[in-house]
């Protein structure tokens, strides 16, 4: 098949390299600000010879001679450059060059893009010699108006036009720049006039029925307001995409040169690709890449201030000698009573523990020192000694030891180090401090999802505070989007300030922290249901994994009109999985298991948390899917090989003492402390900021037993049933909520209640995101079917 391929022409202009023209932001600023005061010294200059030019003009022939006095504001610079644009030149349209030059100085100044003001110049070119010319036919005495240039023009196109050419020839032309400057076409003016009649004429029907009724400028205010609020909404973020090109057909002719009388044969090549490529490209060039943020372009990343520093040393570690020299003679000698001779050891000293590696003399199998590791523990006495034999990598065996006075890692310190602030991920973690003392930050993005455990009071709820603090330090809200379950209702609850920046929720929902087990599965397979929609985007932009995804929508080549939209990244926390499992089992198993395979690329991450980890609570699918583990201290060798696959975490001492690993090596950590008050000053931060108008709304689930037919026994029915039947007809509007809010139950039983009424055929069934129907007119009604049963 014959395909062509647009072979794009060498461009016979010069070409310039961009880099040649370009300005440093320093020369833009004094530029700009030069060209600024130039034209206000224009506009000073030009006003003033207005009034002063039949004086002035008489001292122009003298501008060398200083004792001439002008009376221009700007003196003989004034006079003669207002001389030379007004007089010489355009008459009063010269005004246009000062603000011209105005403009441009503030094009500079601010660094704004050059090309409407290339616009602005030609326009504004054409329009002052158009009115040059005007002034000049119609003012022909005054010569101020129209100028040399005016009058000039005027007289020479009079001697070709006559005085009705010329008119007619300025009437054109006004007419042409009122077309292809402000489109204006004779439907818009027609259009125009007709509004201004129908708002004329709408004015005095509601002037003369306001002393009829009283509430009708009542509800107009508020439909107004409406109004107002609908076209006031802050612009969507979207980028402005024109419909979507057609593609461009190229046809050719192909007839065989052998036999003339062959039938021609016509093929159509198409070459979409480079026309949304140049779309795209015209795009970007005219409005910029897309940014996310700009619908809260004025949010402020927290401040390090509000974060404490929980050291008095600011967060150095003090190295205790005599304890050093205690601890390694300790390991010499209880290893000589084992037969195990030392021929070197080195001590790293970390925020919790010390590290000491030691090499064994040659012949010494390293087996036997690991099969002793339980007596050296026991000799050396101390809670939290991990024996590592050997350590991965470097051939040495490693014993950590406690320090006897911990340092504590604060939150502060690692946000503040340079590998945070300079880390180059999708979804930093400052987790805490290494052994060696060295800030640790992972991807969360890369995990793709963590699994974390600990015993009471070991340090979890400090450990997720950090992960979340983290984020909120360093991820814009458009960027992000937290889901928190929290069923022991008073961790999370501080993150409530952020709903309307950070959260996501179901939109049918009032609270964003979800701290009911129901609303859980539901949010869960919501969650589901966003994965399949952002799968369907991802394959329909032709890209494999959300960040490519992004990258293609800011570089403007996704319509979104084909419902394409900047992918925050959705990081879902749950606080207590042992209870969730517990109460809700395979119905909150299952999407976490599907999420947790499958949501790696379009950017769903999960965090889960439990205080036992019991291979009931973590089961193998989830383990298989969750690499990345943090462990804290946990109670049992067997609590610790079902978290890290390996014992080790039953010998941490605690207190955010962690180990983490992401699928091979162990790594013992310190977690960064952040206390709630801190917590409590973040969010209230945040809060304080201009939000979004809701929390981001994750995609309608409707519960499985919808749409069932229910029959449920009179006598099973609730004590509340009557009067939430009553609360229901009264309001004409079958929702749960209303009864939550009217006879202050929690949603379980208001939803059992609803199931209730609609048995009773009190409302109909279940409609999705609406309210149900009301099926009873009024309390009568309900008296009638409620008796009659
Ligand atoms: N990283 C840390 N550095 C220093 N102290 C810590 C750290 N993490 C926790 N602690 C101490 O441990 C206490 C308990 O921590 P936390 O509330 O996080 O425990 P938890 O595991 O969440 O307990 P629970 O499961 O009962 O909620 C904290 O009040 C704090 O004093």
């Amino acid at each position: 098949m014959a395909k062509r391929k647009a072979v794009k022409k060498p461009s016979s202009k010069p070409s310039f390299s961009k880099s040649s023209l370009a300005l440093s932001p320093k020369s833009k600023v004094i530029l700009g600000s030069f060209l600024i005061f130039f034209g206000l010294a224009l506009l000073i200059a030009f006003a003033s010879f207005l009034f002063n030019w039949q004086a002035d003009q008489s001292t122009l022939t003298q501008l060398e001679n200083r004792e001439v006095e002008t009376q221009n504001l700007l003196s003989k610079f004034g006079a003669a450059i207002s001389n030379f644009f007004i007089f010489d030149g355009f008459g009063v349209a010269a005004f246009a060059i000062a603000f011209l030059t105005i403009i441009t100085g503030f094009y500079f100044f601010l660094s704004l893009k050059k090309k409407p003001l290339f616009q602005f110049w030609f326009w504004g070119l054409l329009v002052m010699t158009w009115l040059s010319v005007f002034f000049g036919f119609f003012a022909e005495q005054n010569a101020l108006l129209g100028g040399t240039v005016g009058f000039e023009m005027n007289d020479y196109l009079q001697d070709y036009l006559g005085f009705t050419g010329t008119i007619l020839l300025l009437a054109f032309l006004l007419i042409v720049y009122m077309v292809s400057r402000f489109r204006l076409t004779p439907e818009k003016v027609i259009n125009a006039f007709r509004k201004t009649k129908d708002d004329i004429s709408e004015d005095f029907k509601s002037s003369s029925s306001s002393s009829v009724s009283e509430e009708t400028p009542v509800r107009t205010n508020a439909e107004e307001k409406k109004k107002e609020e609908i076209t006031s909404k802050p612009v969507a973020p979207a980028p402005e995409i024109p419909k979507t090109p057609q593609p461009v057909t190229e046809k050719v002719v192909i007839q065989s040169q052998e036999d003339p009388d062959d039938v021609a044969m016509e093929v159509e090549t198409a070459q979409e690709e480079e026309v949304e490529d140049n779309l795209s490209k015209k795009l970007v060039e005219d409005y910029g890449e897309f940014d996310p943020t700009l619908e809260l372009k004025n949010y402020q990343f927290p401040t390090l201030e509000l974060l404490k520093d929980h050291n008095a040393n600011g967060g150095g570690i003090t190295i205790n000698q005599e304890e050093l020299e205690e601890n390694k003679n300790r390991i010499v000698d209880t290893l000589k009573n084992y037969k195990i001779d030392i021929a070197q050891i080195k001590a790293t000293v970390g925020p919790t523990v010390t590290l000491y590696e030691i090499i064994p003399e040659a012949g010494i199998r390293i087996s036997k020192i690991k099969s002793l590791e339980d007596d050296i523990a026991l000799s050396l006495s101390a809670l939290g000694i991990r024996i590592i034999a050997p350590i991965p990598g470097k051939g040495t065996i490693g014993i950590e030891v406690p320090n006897k006075n911990a340092t504590m890692v604060s939150m502060r310190s690692v946000i503040a180090s340079p590998k945070f602030q300079n880390a180059e991920m999708e979804l930093p973690m400052a987790l805490g401090k290494t052994i060696s003392n060295e800030t640790f930050v992972v991807d969360l993005a890369k995990m793709p999802h963590l699994l974390m455990a600990g015993a009471t009071g070991q340090g979890k709820s400090v450990g997720l505070n950090a992960i979340l603090t983290s984020l909120l330090y360093s991820k814009h809200p458009a960027e992000v989007k937290f889901i928190l379950v929290d069923p022991k209702k008073v961790e999370l609850t501080l993150f409530n300030k952020i709903e309307r920046h950070y959260l996501a929720k179901l939109p049918d929902t009032e609270e964003a922290i979800i701290t009911d087990n129901t609303k859980v599965i539901n949010t869960l397979n919501s969650l589901c249901i966003e994965m399949d929609n952002r799968y369907e985007l991802l394959k329909d932009a032709m890209v494999r994994n959300i960040k490519e995804y992004n990258t293609k929508f800011k570089a403007r080549k996704l319509n979104p009109e084909n419902g394409h939209k900047f992918l925050p990244y959705i990081v879902l926390v749950v606080d207590e999985f042992a209870d969730l499992i517990m109460t809700a089992g395979k119905e909150v198993e299952t999407p976490i298991a599907r999420l947790a395979q499958l949501a790696r690329a379009i950017g769903i991450h999960l965090i889960i948390a439990t205080q036992r980890p019991s291979v009931n609570v973590i089961t193998g699918i989830i383990k298989a899917n969750f690499p990345a583990r943090i462990a804290f201290r946990v109670t049992s060798k067997i609590d610790s090989r079902t978290i890290l696959d390996s014992q080790g975490a039953d010998q941490l001492i605690g207190k955010g003492d962690m180990l983490f690993t992401q699928g091979n090596t162990l790594l013992r950590l310190q977690c960064a402390f952040v206390d709630t008050p801190e917590v409590d000053k973040i969010t209230e931060f945040i809060g304080s900021q201009k939000a979004y108008s809701d929390a981001y709304h994750l995609p309608e689930y409707s519960g499985e037993e919808s749409g069932t037919s229910l029959d449920i026994d009179v006598g099973d029915r609730d004590n509340l049933f009557r009067e939430a039947a009553e609360v229901i007809v009264i309001a004409q509007q079958g929702s749960a909520s209303l009864l939550q809010r009217k006879l202050k139950l929690g949603y379980n039983r208001a939803g059992r209640i609803i199931d209730q009424l609609e048995a009773a055929g009190v409302v109909g069934p279940f409609e999705g995101s609406k309210a149900r129907q009301v099926l009873v007119q009024d309390i009568e009604g309900l008296n009638q079917l409620l008796n009659d049963e």
